[in-house]
């Protein structure tokens, strides 16, 4: 469904990302591994078309179709939608505003604002509160029923349980994991290395740009070795 093939991302001239090709399929869940600065959000902002990084090279084709000259905006229009790192809420917004900016309240197809809450009852206890008055957690579950509300087919997630405790990091991969079992296909970038092996099911390792390793999440649970090796986990 999503094919990067051969990206180049700048920012300026640091050359950035180097040739990376993956492909996601209809449905499915795949994690993008890789340390810090490996470039991981680049190819997520690629994705989206954000206006930094400049791509110079390759393509991204979403059911064969070239994505390179389109806005964000007609990016998600395509059904691609982003949960940023650090969320991006509007502090004053409430729970409820944040998810009709996108779609009115009135709307009965695809996701609603009460099928969103009824998903995250977390948040439909607190749908009358401001962005700056919920917890990491909530705010995490924000940005991921607002992504909802556009009806995706692919959401793009960077590092959605970055700061989050541990009972919020497990909450959130029954999440994700009903999210793909509901058809979603979801793109996982993840420094959480268990959590990924929990909800995906295959995975890419990306370093210095370049993805260095790809392995279904079955492989990896056979043989972790190779995988802690492009890690760099000992
Ligand atoms: N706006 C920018 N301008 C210049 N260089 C940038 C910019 N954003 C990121 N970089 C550089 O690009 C490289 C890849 O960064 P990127 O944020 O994609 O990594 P990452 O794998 O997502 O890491 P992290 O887990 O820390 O978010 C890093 O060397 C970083 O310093």
């Amino acid at each position: 469904m999503l094919e990067v093939r051969n990206l180049h991302s700048f920012y300026g001239d640091a050359h950035v990302l180097h040739g990376v090709s993956l492909e996601v399929k209809a449905g499915e869940v795949v994690a993008l591994l890789g340390r810090n600065g490996m470039g991981k959000t680049t190819l997520i902002r690629s994705i989206m078309r954000l206006a930094q990084p400049q791509m110079r090279e390759g393509s991204l084709l979403w059911k064969g179709e070239e994505l390179k000259h389109l806005t964000p905006h007609e990016v998600a229009k395509k059904r691609i939608a982003l949960v940023p790192q650090g969320r991006r809420l509007f502090p004053s917004l409430t729970v409820v505003e944040h998810l009709t900016m996108l779609k009115p309240a009135s709307a009965k197809h695809g996701w609603t604002v009460n099928r969103v809450l009824e998903m995250f009852p977390r948040l439909a206890e607190r749908k009358n509160h401001r962005g700056n008055q919920l917890s990491g957690g909530e705010r995490q579950m924000l940005a991921v029923g607002r992504s909802l509300m556009i009806d995706p087919e692919l959401v793009l997630m960077d590092e959605p349980s970055e700061g989050l405790a541990p009972v919020m990091v497990q909450h959130l991969e029954t999440i994700i994991a009903d999210l793909g079992k509901t058809g979603l296909a979801i793109l996982l970038v993840e420094q959480n290395l268990y959590s990924a092996l929990s909800v995906a099911s295959r995975i890419y390792v990306l370093e210095t740009g370049k993805v260095v390793h790809a392995a279904s999440v079955e492989e990896v649970k056979k043989d972790q070795a190779p995988l802690m090796r492009f890690l760099g986990v000992h």
